[in-house]
């Protein structure tokens, strides 16, 4: 049997005999005599807590969960803020950018440009083919913003199946990791004799497009029960692989469509505060995003449905939002757009082009500013000021990510809005006192949304994700805030509530799978609400340590 768990190049170097989960407890004699699974879990925690950098608290926790699944899932949950950080962003994103250097073992499917042909062959491998339920699938080439890091990109696969399990009680054993090979621009990883992936340029459009039909092909086939979440390709792939596809299995873009999702979710709260401040109504709410890939994009188009669910039309709504790429404002007579651009491009503005940001704002006097850039620091201390000037409480959202590309830090948004912001940011920062009141940044990441509308979607056994399942996933979210957390002004709910608020979502996705009529376990339709939450919650899989 070929065996792929293994990078392919690695094929005879080092064989995988069975599955990469942990193997049974070792017989009496060969663990010491006093091994307490509770005592073990303080351990495990100690020995964390006591590596310095991120990097290494990951490598840990990587080879702990390889060592004792139970384990790491345990202190994963009853430690989310704490750990999410570590294997998910910021740090699973340097893990990414040197993963040939700090590989140990093989976790997920590598599937290369050189298995066309034979891919279905390949995902047979999976050792636990039946089981398949959930597949997170990158090729790498826009890993958070830290650009093309080819075969790299596995670890982001890894993180996000880390916290479908953590977040929504997805069984392990149904997740399966996979990176796809198609070569990688990056000079530095071709140049590195230490890089895991193959050594040549990205394929072309056609020769990946006859890849990725023959790969969906394949896993529909191996993986019947399958659900697949596209994660991390360029802007180009990410919107052409998801219109290619969407209608024929079951997928969604977590970028495109998880953050358009967590954001809206965040907006409404946002909105709601700071309209309650300005006095204005939410149908007054102008939209800036600084950054106009594949999230600020798809953030743009979920955001449509905030105006039109306060009862503005598709056009009106569409004309509460600008765009800003690298060239300054998105507008029509600025010359050729690149087509995901062209929605909202501006008809209404034909002067010369406007790159500087503070004169971007003096022209669109936004009541908010989405950064979706990779661009640190856009929003320094005058834009900060300006945005405050403009608005009693101005919504700020810097949604790049790892930490280092965010737009701008809690502490310079506090600082310069003189604690009016209402912020969330794609990675985590640490709350602010300020003037004797403690304020929370919210974390705006897509990582409130999969997890649940993966649960919905599997439990439905959904045939498409449509965007009315995606919609439901944000107002699930947006309502799931307790009244606790909405007095400390919060935009999304507290980290550690995160498997209660994604049963509560996946019931949401049910219900709007079922009233489109593409759920295919069509026993859930007679099932009351609170029953459909019990049975969510059911089938939560838990760590029985
Ligand atoms: N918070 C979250 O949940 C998520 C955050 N993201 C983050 O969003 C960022 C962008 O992701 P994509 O849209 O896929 O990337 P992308 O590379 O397709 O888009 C970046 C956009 O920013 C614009 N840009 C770059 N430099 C600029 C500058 N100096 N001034 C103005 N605009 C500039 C580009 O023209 C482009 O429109 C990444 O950092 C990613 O990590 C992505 C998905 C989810
Ligand atoms: C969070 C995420 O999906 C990203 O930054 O790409
Ligand atoms: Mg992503």
């Amino acid at each position: 049997m070929t065996i792929v768990l293994t990078p392919y190049w690695q094929d005879g170097v080092q064989k995988l005999k069975s599955s990469p989960r942990p193997p049974p407890k070792p017989a009496h004699g060969l663990t010491p005599p006093v091994l307490d699974d509770d005592v073990h879990v303080t351990r495990c925690l100690a020995q964390l807590r006591s590596k310095t950098s991120g990097l290494e608290k990951y490598i840990y926790l990587s080879m702990l969960k390889h060592e004792n699944e139970e384990m790491f899932y345990k202190l994963c949950l009853e430690n989310m803020a704490e750990f999410t950080p570590i294997i998910y962003t910021p740090t699973v994103g340097e893990a990414c950018q040197k993963w040939s250097h700090i590989y140990r073992r093989p976790e997920g499917m590598y599937i290369s440009i050189k298995d066309k042909g034979k891919i279905m062959s390949v995902l047979k491998n999976w050792p636990k083919v039946n089981d398949a339920r959930i597949s997170v699938v990158t090729d790498g080439s826009r890993i958070l913003g830290l650009g093309d890091l080819g075969v790299n990109g596995m670890g982001i696969s890894i993180g996000k199946l880390s916290l479908y399990i953590a977040g929504a009680g997805i069984r392990p054993s149904s997740t399966i990791p996979i990176c796809l090979d198609l070569g990688t621009n990056t000079h530095k990883y071709l140049d590195d004799p230490l890089y895991l992936g193959a050594r040549h340029n990205r394929v072309p459009e056609k020769e990946m497009t006859e890849f990725m039909d023959e790969f969906m092909h394949a896993m529909s086939v191996v993986y019947p029960k399958l659900l697949i979440q596209f994660e991390d390709f360029s802007t180009d792939n990410a919107f052409r692989y998801l219109e290619r596809y969407r209608n024929q299995y079951p997928l969604f873009n977590d970028d495109i469509q998880g953050t358009g999702a967590v954001v809206l979710s965040g907006f409404l709260n946002a909105a709601k505060l700071s309209s309650a401040a300005s006095g204005q109504p939410l149908t007054s709410h102008r939209i800036l995003f600084f950054g106009a890939g594949s999230a600020g994009v798809g953030v743009a188009m979920q955001l449509m449905s905030f105006f039109t669910l306060q009862g503005l039309s598709e056009k009106e709504a569409r004309e509460r939002i600008w765009l800003v790429d690298s060239q300054g404002l998105v507008f029509d007579a600025r010359g050729k757009l690149a087509e995901h651009k062209k929605y909202f491009s501006r008809k209404d503005y034909s002067g010369p082009q406007i790159t500087d940001l503070l004169d971007i704002i003096s022209y669109v006097k936004p009541t908010a500013l989405l950064g979706l850039s990779t661009t640190p620091n856009a929003f320094g201390p005058s834009v900060l000021q300006t945005m405050a000037a403009l608005n009693p409480r101005p919504i700020i959202f810097s949604l790049s990510n790892p930490v280092h590309l965010s737009e701008c830090s809690f502490t310079d948004a506090v600082q310069h809005t003189n604690g009016t912001v209402l912020f969330a940011s794609g990675s985590p920062f640490p709350e602010q006192r300020h003037l004797g009141k403690m304020l929370y940044p919210g974390q705006g990441n897509n990582m409130y949304i999969f997890p649940g509308l993966g649960l919905g979607a599997i439990l439905a056994r959904a045939k498409q994700v449509t965007d009315s399942m995606v919609e439901a996933s944000s107002l699930g979210l947006a309502d799931a805030l307790t009244a606790d957390e909405r007095k400390d002004d919060l935009l999304y709910p507290r980290i550690e509530r995160i498997r209660e608020i994604s049963a509560f979502i996946a019931k949401e996705v049910i219900r709007a799978a079922q009233k489109a009529n593409v759920d295919r376990s069509t026993d859930l339709r007679a099932m009351s609400d609170s029953e459909l939450l019990a049975f969510v919650n059911s089938k939560m899989w838990n760590p029985t340590l």
